[in-house]
């Protein structure tokens, strides 16, 4: 098994006339969670959108499992989940899992288990367009779960979703990245990042920090995730 499997060197994003991203530098580690934190605008989506290799006009190396990002091989092998609803809203829960199982090659026999472990099974053979907004994000995220991907990559997950849904969501991420999985969750709310094994906290397309939770609050001294964010940009500020 590779230890990290994501590897970014100097990734430089232009979009549209700005380079939005300044030349980031970080790996996701097999096996991890990984929080991707920062103010909107920051930058996560267009750093996201390099992993998948989505992402036009990266420079830099962007590798996943040893390949350059967006490798045909790679397909399948990734799991990604935009800010926005993928699914149909024409069709019923349980008839969207079978269309992507379907284009993905996976089992149809996949469609029951990622629809129990979005907690969608109440809802299976409801409409997309007659849920919840957060019920819905819950049927993409399912979507991406089909096939088992070994890279699982979540713009905003939990954005909408209660408190006990979304602790039983980052329980998910968890069982899912001890079973071997490696995910990187993105999202502007601090208080989701003491659920991560790493946290990467960006700013105006630079990486502020990269490390844990823990040696990220130490290093800050505090114990409030935002007021460690807070820290590490007077200190950057000071330093310049
Ligand atoms: N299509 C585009 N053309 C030009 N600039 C863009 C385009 N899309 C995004 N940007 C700019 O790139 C920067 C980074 O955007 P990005 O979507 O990566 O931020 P983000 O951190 O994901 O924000 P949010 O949390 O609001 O989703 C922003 O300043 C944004 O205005």
């Amino acid at each position: 098994m590779m230890k990290n499997a994501v590897e970014c060197r100097t990734v430089v994003v232009v979009r549209g006339a700005r380079e939005v991203l300044h030349g980031i530098d970080c790996n996701l580690a097999t096996g991890s969670v990984t929080g991707l934190l920062g103010p909107s605008g920051c930058g996560k989506t267009t750093l996201i959108r390099a992993i998948v290799g989505l992402q036009a006009k990266v420079t830099g190396e962007v590798q996943v499992f040893g390949l350059p990002a967006g490798a045909a091989k790679l397909r399948g092998r990734i799991g990604y989940v935009t800010q926005e609803p993928s699914v149909y809203g024409d069709l019923t829960v349980t008839e969207n899992l079978r269309f992507f199982a379907a284009v993905l090659g996976v089992d149809p026999s996949d469609v029951d288990r990622v629809i129990e472990a979005v907690d969608l099974g109440s809802h299976a053979t409801a409409r997309v367009d007659q849920l919840s907004g957060g019920q819905r994000s819950r049927a993409s995220l399912a979507a991406a779960l089909l096939g088992n991907p070994e890279l699982l990559v979540l713009d905003e997950p939990t954005v909408g979703l209660d408190p006990v849904l979304r602790r039983d969501l980052w329980d998910l991420f968890h069982r899912l990245a001890a079973e071997g999985a490696t995910l990187l969750v993105s999202s502007h709310v601090m208080d989701e990042a003491s659920r991560c094994d790493r946290l990467l906290l960006m700013r105006d397309g630079d990486l502020l920090a990269d490390d844990t939770p823990d040696a990220l609050l130490a290093a800050a001294g505090t114990t409030d995730i935002e007021q460690a964010f807070l820290t590490l940009i007077d200190r950057k500020a000071g330093a310049r």
